[in-house]
């Protein structure tokens, strides 16, 4: 039987939520005065979307095959990702058999070196690798976990990030994790504001539960050290990204001056296997957190994912929906998954890129049983306002 080769590869862009999770109204906790490197610049610290880190939005790719199935990836890519979808990419993809997708991603990896190895054209060989799985999950009528070895385990356990750890823990996630709220420029006083709100949520979530903080690269290697040791004395469980990702050196240096039963966690702003070699082995963070709308893909993820086994490291996704879901399901060294608690005040379960997807799954009780579905078994919601900017 002949291979379905791809006929077309199509980019939309889409504004409000969905993959580019930090485009959301206002008055979203994901937006309210969280510390970033930006707030040494008083101005922007209220708010990221004030320096543009919903600049982008979200970059929606589908992948044709002459078949006539259809596979769905999401990225955080904008206009700029569909342009190099449509006017660079779609080139080298159209015409590709279905399966062959290592080949497909070393030919998008290696014609866009010039100007990509990681960001924003990194997401987009993402968006299109994620596609492409999807499209052979569809042609084959498989989910994407099968395709990738099956499953090590029968569910998902979730940790949940927001500012409601004390909620979470009432829905069964197995932690909480914080957005940390102040960093260095706001000195000493905010420096104490953050142990307050740390103190005041393990005091309602008692001693057993995970509690971690999200530092969004904000600190520097004095304030990260310090506050460690503080949280200590509060059982944090994870310290994450509390440097400048480029930083590998710093990352070192405070796994080395940070209290030995917390971990350093890093590595959604990082991209490909090289990036990970170097927080691997030069940052000695303990789990990597690849967003695999960025890093490359499942087909990249997969690298990143043996090298880190071979280090003993844990690949925990950063959130990512069902596009990490069905790769965790399939790891052994994935133990659990991150869900983003998208509600604008984290009081409750909605899907984590809402409104982007139909089908789209959330866990339960914590917990989530990946949908046998073909793909990774969602459809694009076609009610919303779908832009193809630059059809090839
Ligand atoms: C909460 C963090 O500041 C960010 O918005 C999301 C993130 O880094 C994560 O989920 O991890
Ligand atoms: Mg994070």
């Amino acid at each position: 039987m002949a291979v379905p080769r791809i006929r077309q590869l199509r980019a939309y862009t889409v504004r409000g939520g969905g993959a580019d999770y930090h485009d959301q109204a206002a008055g979203h906790w994901i937006d309210d005065h969280i510390a970033t490197p930006m707030a040494r610049y008083p101005e922007y610290r209220h708010s990221r979307q004030s320096f543009g880190l919903n600049a982008l939005g979200t970059l929606v790719v589908e992948a044709e095959a002459d078949d006539g199935s259809v596979g769905l990836g999401v990225t955080v890519g904008g206009e700029p990702g569909a342009w190099i979808v449509e006017k660079h990419l779609a080139g080298l993809v159209e015409g590709q058999r279905v399966t062959d997708l290592e080949k497909i991603w070393d030919q998008l990896y290696l014609s866009t070196l010039h100007y990509g190895r990681k960001g924003l054209v990194l997401n987009t060989v993402s968006g299109i690798d994620l596609a492409l799985w999807d499209l052979l999950g569809q042609v084959r009528q498989e989910p994407v976990y099968h395709l990738l070895g099956g499953a090590v385990r029968d569910e998902l356990v979730f940790y949940a990030t927001g500012p409601r750890p004390d909620l979470a823990q009432k829905m069964g996630f197995i932690g909480g994790k914080l957005p940390l709220r102040h960093g260095p420029a706001e000195g000493e006083e905010g420096l104490r504001a953050n142990l307050d709100a740390l103190a005041a949520m393990r005091q309602r979530v008692g001693d057993d539960f995970w509690l971690m903080w999200d530092c969004w690269m904000s600190l520097d290697l004095d304030y990260a050290t310090r506050l460690a040791h503080a949280a200590d004395e509060y059982g944090l469980r994870w310290i994450e990204e509390p440097l400048l990702p480029d930083d590998y050196w710093g990352h070192a240096d405070l796994r080395r001056r940070m209290p030995a039963r917390m971990l350093l966690t890093a590595g959604e702003h990082e991209a490909t296997r090289w990036g990970f070699r170097l927080l691997l082995e030069t940052g000695q963070v303990d789990i990597v957190q690849p967003d695999v709308g960025w890093c490359g893909g499942i087909t990249e993820l997969r690298r990143i994912a043996a090298l880190a086994d071979s280090h003993g490291k844990a690949v925990v996704p950063h959130g990512s929906s069902v596009y990490s879901y069905h790769f965790v399901l399939s790891r052994p060294n994935s133990p659990f998954a991150e869900f983003l608690m998208m509600h604008p005040d984290a009081t409750e379960v909605v899907p984590m890129l809402h409104p982007l997807l139909l089908d789209e799954p959330v866990p339960e009780g914590g917990r989530l049983r990946v949908p046998d579905r073909p793909g990774f078994g969602v459809r694009l919601n076609r009610e919303l306002d779908l832009s193809r900017p630059h059809t090839h």
